[in-house]
C-alpha cells in the first residue's frame, strides 16, 4: 500500500508523525462551530494495543516494539531482524517512529474505557440525528474484531452502541414495522402484506438462531444463552447520551439493522438465509446511488430490532453466516470487510422527521500481499483488500490535501472501491467518521504494524466539516461527487454539473438515480437545464464531428497518396520486368537467327565444296596468273619508262606512240580487270579453305568420337566372343560326356544283351523284373537303380 513518505530528514534517529503539530493536543477534542449550523475537526484517530497472548510470550515476540510514552503518543522501536531495522542500518528510514493520536489505550484498557472514551460522543450524535462511521483498522489478529464486537463477557463496541440505543428509546419505541428505511436517507411507509414480509424475515433469522443454539445446548457447547451481552456488562449513564432528554420522551423511535460485508470487491449480504445453506452460491449486491450522492446498497435486507436480545441474534446470525461464507470459499473472515449500519428513526405522529446512520466498520487485515506470500485467487482477493484500503489512504490524503490547501480541489478517489463509495456522504460532511487503529506489539508483524501507524496518521490530518442534517423533505437532493449540490433551489448548477458531466459520473451504471423522487418543479428545471446543456453539447460534439472529419479526410488524403506511390513502384516494376523478358526474348531470337545464319553458311560450304586436289590446282593457277601480272607489270613499268625519253623526231614518231601507249593502256586495263577477278577469285577461296578446314576439324571431330566408339564396341565385341568360345567350350565337354555315355549305354546294352541268352537257357524270364531293368538301363538317371538291379539279379548265381 502506498502511504505518504513521512521521513523526517531533520530528525536523527527518530521519526515523529505528529499529525497535530499545527495545533495543540488540547485542541484535538475541540470541534470548531462554523456558520450554518456545521462543525469542523479533525479526524479522531484512537490506537488500541492488544495484550500479548500466551503463545506470543513464548515465541519470544515480546521485544519492547511498542512503547506507549503517555495517552496521545506512542514510540515504534523496530526489532532486530525486521525490514525497517535492516533498513536503518543501510542508512534508509529510522529505528525509532513516534506517532500520536487522539488517544491511546494500551493493552490493559477495557473494552467499557474504550467505548466511553471514543464512540459516545458519537453516540450523542446519532441519537441526536446525525450520521456516524467507526472503522477498525490493523493487521490480522491486532484485535479489530475484538473492538468491535468484542466477546460474551467482555463486549465491544457495537454491542455498547446497541444497548446504549435501546436505553435511549427506552419506552419510546415505535413497535410498529411499518415505517421502513429507504435508500440511503429515506424512509417509507409499508402495507400490511409489506410488514408481514419483514416480520417473517425476521422471524426466520431468530428460528435459525434458535436452532444453532439449541443444536449447541444438545451438543453441550452452548453459548446461546450468555452470547446476548447483559446491561451488568454494558454500563454507562445513559442521560449522558442524548442532547436532548425531552426529545426522547416526546418522540419514538424505531430502530433498524443490517449487516453486510465487501469481498473481493463484492457486498453480501449477512442477513440473508438462504447464506447457511452449504450449496447456494451468494448473490452479491449492487451499490447504487440514490440521486443525492449517496451510495447504497440495493436490496439489503433491513431488520427492525426491538430488544437489544433481537440485536445480538442478528449479529450472532451474520457472523455465522461470514464465517460459513468464509469457510465455503475457503477464506479467513479476516479478509472482507464487515460493515453493521443502524438505522435510527425520529417518528413523530407516525411520520419520520429524522434519521441517522451508525456504522460499524471493521476493516480486513491490512497485511500486504509480499508478507503473505499470496498467490492466485488469494492475490486477487488480498490486491482486492489491499486495493480498497488503498483507496480509502488516498481518499484521506487528498482530503487533506485539499484542506490544507484552500484553493486546491483535486480529484477524491471514493468511487474507485465499494467500501470509499459507501462512506463518501460520512467525509464529505454528512456525518462523523473516526477510526480505531488496533495494532499488536509482536516483533514479527513489527513492519506492517508500522505501516499501519503511517496510514493511521494520515487519517488523522483529515479535517471533517460535519453539517447540521435537517429532514426537511424526503425528496433527496442531487450532490455531486464532491458533495456539492447540483440542483440548487430547483436550477440546475452548471458550473457543478459541468464538472459532475466531465467525470461521466452520469453514465455510471451502477449510479442510477431514481429521478421521480425529485418534485414536478425540480424536475421542469432540471429539464429546461438538461436541453440547454444538450444544445451545448450537441454544439460540442459538431465541432468534434468537424475536427474527426477533417482528420479523417487527412488521414485518406494521406492513404491515397501512399497508395498511389505504392501503385507507380509497381507499374516501375512491372515496366522493369517486362524490358527484361523483352531483351531476353531479342537475344534469343538473335541467338537464332546467328545459328540459321550459320547453318545456311555451312549449307553453302558443303553445295560449294571443292575437292583438295582441285582446290590445289587452282591454287596453283592462281599462282601463275600472280606471277603472270607481276610480269606485266614489269613491263608496264618498262614502257613507262621508254616513254618518258622524249626523240628528236617527234612529229614523225608521235603516231606510232600513241598507239603503243594506247594498246598499253587497255592491256594494262585488261590485266587489271583479270587481277581483280583473281584476287576476288583468290578471296572466295581463302574464304573456302578457311571453312573447309573447320568442316575438316568438325570431321575428325566427329571421326574420333565414331572410331572411340568403335573401340568400345569392339572391346565388348571381344567380351561376347570370350563368352561365346567359353560356352562352346562347354558345349564341347558336355558332348564329349554325352559320347562317353552313349558308349557307356551301348556297353551296357551288350552286356544285357548277352545276359538275356544266359537267362533264357536257365530261367524262365520274370517279365516285370526284366522290364524294370530295361527301364533302368534305359533311365541314365537310375543308374544306381539299374547297378542295385544288376546286383539283385546277379546275386542268385545260379
Ligand atoms: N484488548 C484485548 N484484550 C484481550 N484480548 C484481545 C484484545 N484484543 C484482541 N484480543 C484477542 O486477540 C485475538 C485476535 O483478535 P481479533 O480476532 O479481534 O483480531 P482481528 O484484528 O479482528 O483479526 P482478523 O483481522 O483476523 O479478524 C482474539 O483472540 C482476541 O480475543
Amino acid at each position: 500500500m502506498s502511504m505518504i513518505n513521512l521521513t523526517n530528514e531533520d530528525s536523527d534517529d527518530m521519526q515523529t508523525v505528529d499529525m497535530d503539530r499545527t495545533c495543540d493536543a488540547s485542541t484535538l477534542s475541540q470541534q470548531t462551530d462554523l456558520p450554518g449550523g456545521a462543525a469542523q475537526q479533525t479526524m479522531r484517530v484512537y490506537l488500541r494495543v492488544r495484550p500479548f497472548s500466551k503463545e506470543e510470550l513464548s515465541d519470544k515476540e515480546d521485544q519492547d516494539c511498542v512503547e506507549i510514552e503517555n495517552s496521545q503518543t506512542v514510540t515504534l522501536n523496530a526489532p532486530k531482524g525486521s525490514a525497517t531495522m535492516k533498513s536503518s542500518e543501510k542508512g534508509i528510514g529510522m529505528s525509532l517512529h513516534k506517532f500520536s493520536f487522539s488517544q491511546i489505550f494500551g493493552p490493559e484498557i477495557m473494552q467499557s474505557e474504550v467505548f466511553e472514551a471514543t464512540v459516545k460522543s458519537q453516540m450523542t450524535d446519532f441519537l441526536d440525528g446525525k450520521n456516524a462511521l467507526i472503522f477498525s483498522y490493523g493487521v490480522t489478529n491486532a484485535g479489530k474484531t475484538y473492538t468491535i464486537q468484542g466477546t460474551l463477557k467482555q463486549p465491544g463496541i457495537l454491542p455498547r452502541v446497541l444497548d446504549a440505543t435501546f436505553q435511549y428509546i427506552g419506552a419510546n419505541l415505535y413497535e410498529g414495522m411499518d415505517l421502513k428505511p429507504y435508500l440511503r436517507n429515506d424512509a417509507q411507509y409499508l402495507d400490511s402484506d409489506q410488514v408481514k414480509q419483514e416480520s417473517s424475515a425476521k422471524a426466520d433469522i431468530f428460528a435459525s438462531v434458535k436452532e444453532e443454539c439449541d443444536r449447541l445446548r444438545v451438543s453441550g457447547l452452548d453459548s446461546c444463552s450468555s452470547t446476548r451481552p447483559s446491561s451488568s456488562s454494558l454500563s454507562y449513564n445513559q442521560t449522558e447520551l442524548a442532547s436532548n432528554p425531552t426529545e426522547a420522551a416526546s418522540s419514538q423511535f424505531a430502530l433498524w439493522v443490517a449487516f453486510f460485508e465487501i469481498y473481493n470487491e463484492c457486498v453480501y449480504d449477512l442477513l440473508q438465509p438462504s447464506l447457511c445453506s452449504k450449496s447456494k452460491k451468494r448473490a452479491s449486491l449492487r451499490v447504487c446511488d440514490d440521486g443525492a450522492g449517496n451510495a447504497y446498497v440495493k436490496d439489503l435486507r433491513w431488520i427492525n430490532i426491538h430488544t437489544l436480545g433481537e440485536a445480538s441474534k442478528v449479529l450472532q446470525f451474520g457472523n455465522k453466516n461470514r464465517s460459513a461464507a468464509a469457510t465455503k470459499m475457503n477464506q479467513s473472515s479476516s479478509r472482507s470487510h464487515s460493515i453493521f449500519t443502524m438505522k435510527l428513526l425520529k417518528i413523530d405522529d407516525r411520520t419520520v422527521t429524522r434519521i441517522s446512520e451508525f456504522s460499524l466498520c471493521d476493516l480486513a487485515g491490512s497485511e500486504r500481499c509480499n508478507k503473505t506470500k499470496t498467490f492466485g485467487e488469494r492475490l486477487k482477493e488480498a490486491g482486492n483488500i489491499n486495493n480498497s484500503l488503498l483507496i480509502l489512504g488516498k481518499c484521506m490524503t487528498a482530503l487533506r490535501n485539499n484542506q490544507a490547501d484552500g484553493m486546491k480541489n483535486s480529484y477524491i478517489p471514493f468511487r474507485e472501491s465499494k467500501l470509499t463509495k459507501l462512506f463518501q456522504a460520512v467525509f464529505c460532511g454528512k456525518g462523523k467518521a473516526s477510526m480505531i487503529v488496533n495494532i499488536n506489539q509482536c516483533a514479527s508483524t513489527y513492519d506492517e504494524t508500522l505501516h499501519v501507524m503511517k496510514f493511521s496518521a494520515v487519517a488523522k490530518q483529515v479535517v471533517q466539516v460535519i453539517r447540521d442534517k435537517p429532514l426537511k423533505s424526503l425528496a433527496p437532493c442531487l450532490v455531486g461527487r464532491d458533495g456539492k449540490p447540483l440542483v440548487k433551489n430547483g436550477v440546475i448548477d452548471t458550473q457543478a454539473l459541468e464538472s459532475f458531466l466531465s467525470e461521466n459520473e452520469l453514465l455510471d451504471e451502477e449510479d442510477e438515480a431514481d429521478v421521480s423522487l425529485l418534485s414536478q418543479n425540480e424536475l421542469a428545471n432540471m429539464i429546461e437545464s438538461l436541453q440547454t446543456k444538450l444544445v451545448a453539447e450537441r454544439k460540442k460534439n459538431l465541432v468534434h464531428e468537424i475536427e474527426i472529419r477533417k482528420e479523417m479526410g487527412d488521414a485518406m488524403q494521406q492513404l491515397i497518396m501512399e497508395s498511389e506511390e505504392l501503385r507507380n513502384r509497381q507499374v516501375e516494376e512491372l515496366k522493369e520486368g517486362f524490358q527484361e523478358k523483352l531483351e531476353n526474348t531479342f537475344e534469343m531470337y538473335k541467338d537464332a537467327i546467328k545459328k540459321h545464319a550459320y547453318q545456311s553458311a555451312m549449307n553453302n560450304l558443303e553445295d560449294n565444296y571443292v575437292p583438295v586436289d582441285d582446290f590445289i590446282a587452282e591454287q596453283d593457277k592462281v599462282e601463275t596468273l600472280k606471277q603472270k601480272v607481276s610480269e606485266l607489270e614489269c613491263l608496264t613499268s618498262s614502257i613507262r619508262g621508254l616513254c618518258a625519253v622524249p626523240t628528236v623526231d617527234q612529229s614523225c614518231q608521235t603516231q606510232p606512240y600513241k598507239s603503243t601507249e594506247a594498246a598499253v593502256d587497255d592491256q594494262r586495263k585488261r590485266l587489271y580487270r583479270e587481277k581483280c577477278a583473281i584476287e576476288s577469285i583468290c578471296e572466295d577461296k581463302q574464304q573456302l579453305i578457311i571453312s573447309l578446314e573447320k568442316r575438316l576439324k568438325d570431321l575428325t571431330g566427329t571421326l574420333q568420337k565414331v572410331r572411340d566408339g568403335f573401340l568400345e564396341k569392339s572391346c565388348e565385341l571381344d567380351d561376347l566372343q570370350r563368352k561365346s568360345n567359353d560356352q562352346r567350350k562347354s558345349m564341347e565337354e558336355i558332348l564329349r560326356q554325352n559320347v562317353e555315355k552313349g558308349r557307356e549305354i551301348a556297353s551296357l546294352k551288350a552286356e544285357l544283351a548277352k545276359f538275356s541268352q544266359k537267362s533264357s537257357v536257365f530261367l524262365k524270364p520274370k517279365h516285370g523284373l526284366l522290364a524294370n531293368i530295361r527301364e533302368a538301363v534305359t533311365s541314365p538317371r537310375k543308374s544306381s537303380t539299374g547297378r542295385l538291379l544288376r546286383k539283385t539279379v546277379s546275386t542268385p548265381q545260379y
